[in-house]
């Protein structure tokens, strides 16, 4: 809880009648009832609030005739008299108040007072401090997807959102998306950018991909930097994104604001939120693919998306069908995994810790990679293949997943990797070995419980800043001649059965599932881009354990 500080303004004012000592100082306005106020029970504890300046709405007058008083949006508000005596002055504070499960909502509280001078000084101080906090956005530029999700993007958008940056005094620019990868589209060529101070994703976990390649390439092409290049580094995005969680997943905004509630994501966008989030990006072949945040998954995950892409007539639920099917299908393949460990980092996988707001291991991390990359600039070398420090793994794999955040979501409570970091420069690397379908169940449903996933035989995983994957059926030919006289017959029929789709037997492929957006090829190169944007969020609030001391009620 943030100290009072200096006073800036300190009044009696009225509450629902009773009176109150309010003041106002650059970082929080409390309310306290005053021990003299003739509605004041003795034994009922004094009643104080406070609220940090910077998770303050908006304020706004209430006019009054005949006793209930106009509000500045032209509702009415009824004003109760004091013995049929006026207070003939009001003024009403929307704040943030934080609920259950990190969710936020708009509170408010109504002051009045006899003297118009005084509350016409109440309104434009707490207007000044507002305005004077530079880090809250003034003009936003929002795509809606009218198809993600239960498709209930627009009405989300104008029933719970809109309403709230009016309050706010946020101007917007809308665009209601008429086709896939319009808002990309519209980012990398159209939009004046520089007419707005943040972008605002109302959709899922695939149309917040579509915005950051949109928003990326530009902001490459405006920097001068290649995106198409595997080895340059990339040039962070001023404008911060914010969430209006409207998918199926959601995974994204679940783990940077901790729910997936319209409300809670706007009020984050509202008080100027700035969370950096690590941005991977995909190459095949010296070709940029697309950019991921939450999960690239070959074999399970990326079937489960493919085969769910089809059902999209079921909504979010389409998921759980095609993950029992694909579950029940137990497809395994076969390929080459080749990873640059993170080195000289804190944390790993297998933390009990959690990427939280404020986290300690982002800052430390986040820290090492800015001092990293100035080094990488002149040291090319350390990256490449040749560096020795890579590993390589072949084998036959259920799954191969690559969280560079936790993935937490209602599906997947705890996440695929539970311990990563939204801004660490790393991506935790998964392998799900060829095992039964009763051992690859208990690694699903340990997802959903308090056991460690990653703590089975036939899992690994590793926290990495780079890796590539190389399918078996892509492999170079001179690896497929050592192949050959290992399983000449496998290969010849692999490639018969793959010609022929009517054949039952298991595909030698599966396919890349980018935040939910199936990739266009499977053999890819993957590196982690730090803190690379930001968004209109602050990470996943810590839960208050007890009464804060150092709260200023306590004063
Ligand atoms: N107007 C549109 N018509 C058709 N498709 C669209 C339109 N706008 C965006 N899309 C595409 O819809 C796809 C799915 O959108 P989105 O990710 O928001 O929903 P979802 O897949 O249900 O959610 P999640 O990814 O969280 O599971 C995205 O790939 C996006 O490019
Ligand atoms: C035995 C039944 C198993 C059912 C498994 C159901 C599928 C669970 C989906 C959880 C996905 C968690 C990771 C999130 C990935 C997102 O990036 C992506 C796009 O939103 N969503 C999916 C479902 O791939
Ligand atoms: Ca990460």
């Amino acid at each position: 809880m943030e100290r009072p500080g200096r006073l800036l303004l300190q009044s009696e004012l009225r509450v629902r009648n009773a009176a109150y000592d309010v003041s106002l100082s650059r970082s929080l306005l409390i309310w306290k009832r005053r021990t003299s106020s003739p509605v004041y029970h003795p034994f009922r504890p004094s009643v104080c609030h406070s609220v940090p300046v910077s998770e303050i709405i908006s304020v706004r007058e209430e006019e009054e005739e005949n006793g209930s008083r106009q509000r500045d949006d032209g509702s009415w508000k009824k004003i109760r008299e004091r013995e049929g005596k006026d207070c003939r002055q009001a003024f009403t504070v929307l704040y943030v108040e934080r609920c259950r499960q990190h969710r936020w909502r708009c509170a408010e509280v109504t002051f009045t007072c006899s003297d118009e001078a005084v509350c016409q000084h109440w309104v434009s101080s707490i207007r000044e401090q507002l305005a004077s906090n530079t880090s809250r956005p003034k003009h936003l530029l929002v795509y809606i997807n009218p198809y993600g999700g239960k498709r209930q993007g627009k009405r989300i958008y104008e029933q719970k959102v809109a309403p709230l940056f009016t309050q706010a005094g946020i101007a917007t620019s809308v665009i209601v998306t008429e086709y896939a990868n319009h808002a990309r589209d519209h980012l990398k060529m159209e939009a004046e950018l520089k007419k707005f101070d943040g972008v605002v994703c109302v959709g899922g976990d695939g149309m917040f991909s579509e915005i950051i390649h949109g928003l990326i390439w530009r902001t490459q092409i405006d920097c001068g930097v290649d995106p198409n290049s595997t080895e340059e580094a990339l040039s962070p995005c001023s404008l911060r994104i914010g969430i209006i969680p409207a998918g199926s997943t959601d995974c994204i905004c679940f783990a940077s604001v901790g729910t997936n509630d319209p409300v809670t994501s706007a009020l984050h966008i509202i008080v100027g939120d700035s969370q950096p989030l690590d941005v991977c990006s995909v190459h095949h072949n010296n070709m940029f693919l697309r950019y991921s945040v939450s999960l690239l998954g070959y074999g399970f995950y990326g079937d489960v998306l493919s085969d769910s892409e089809r059902k999209r007539w079921m909504g979010p639920a389409r998921y759980d069908f095609s993950g029992l099917k694909m579950f029940l299908t137990h497809h395994y393949y076969e390929g080459t995994v080749s990873y640059l460990p993170a080195k000289g980092i804190i944390g790993t996988p297998r933390d009990a810790t959690r990427c939280r707001s404020g986290c300690v291991i982002c800052q430390h991390n986040g820290q090492l990679n800015s001092e990293r990359s100035e080094k990488y600039e002149m040291d090319e070398a350390s990256d490449s293949e040749s560096s020795g420090e890579w590993r390589t793994i072949r084998g036959k794999f259920l799954a191969i997943n690559a969280a560079s955040m936790s993935c937490a979501c209602p599906r997947s409570p705890k996440g695929l990797s539970p311990a990563a970091h939204l801004a660490d420069g790393t991506t935790d690397l998964i392998l799900v070995r060829k095992c039964s379908r009763f051992n690859f169940l208990r690694h699903l449903l340990r997802h959903t419980s308090k056991d460690d996933q990653f703590d089975l035989t036939f899992i690994e995983v590793h926290r990495v800043r780079r890796f590539r994957f190389m399918p078996r059926h892509c492999q170079s030919d001179s690896d497929l001649e050592l192949d050959l006289h290992e399983n000449s017959k496998r290969q010849i029929f692999s490639q018969i059965c793959k010609d022929h789709p009517a054949c039952g037997c298991a595909p030698a492929y599966s396919s890349w599932n980018c935040d939910g957006e199936i990739l266009t090829h499977t053999a890819i190169d993957v590196r982690v881009h730090g803190q690379l944007i930001k968004l209109f969020a602050r990470g996943i609030e810590e839960l208050p354990v007890f009464e804060d001391l150092s709260n200023p009620c306590a004063i």
